[in-house]
């Protein structure tokens, strides 16, 4: 199923900002390997915000939520999800 989703990050006050670098550091490498494995297929800056728009495709909204809950900035996100389904005009 393929799924767009759009995170954006509220970057914590309360954090040292090298601990934050260190969580971007792994946000980065968890999302690269999402992409090699080609459940993460589009992963988009929205220009001028600290947020993305992305399209996973994965079996089911339980994968997703694994998927999107694991990531290291998770805790510091808000995320919107929303399920895509074939337009009967796609060709
Ligand atoms: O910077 C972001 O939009 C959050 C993020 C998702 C994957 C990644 O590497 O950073």
């Amino acid at each position: 199923m393929l799924y767009h989703v759009r995170m954006e990050v509220h970057p914590p006050t309360h954090l040292p900002p090298a601990e934050f670098d260190r969580l971007k550091a792994e946000e980065k490498a968890q999302a690269q390997a999402l992409q090699e494995s080609g459940r993460w297929v589009h992963l988009w800056r929205i220009a001028g915000q600290y947020a993305n728009i992305s399209v996973f495709d994965v079996a089911d909204h339980d994968e997703l939520h694994a998927i999107l809950s694991s990531l290291p900035l998770f805790p510091f996100m808000s995320v919107a999800v929303t399920p895509l389904a074939r337009h009967p005009s796609a060709i």
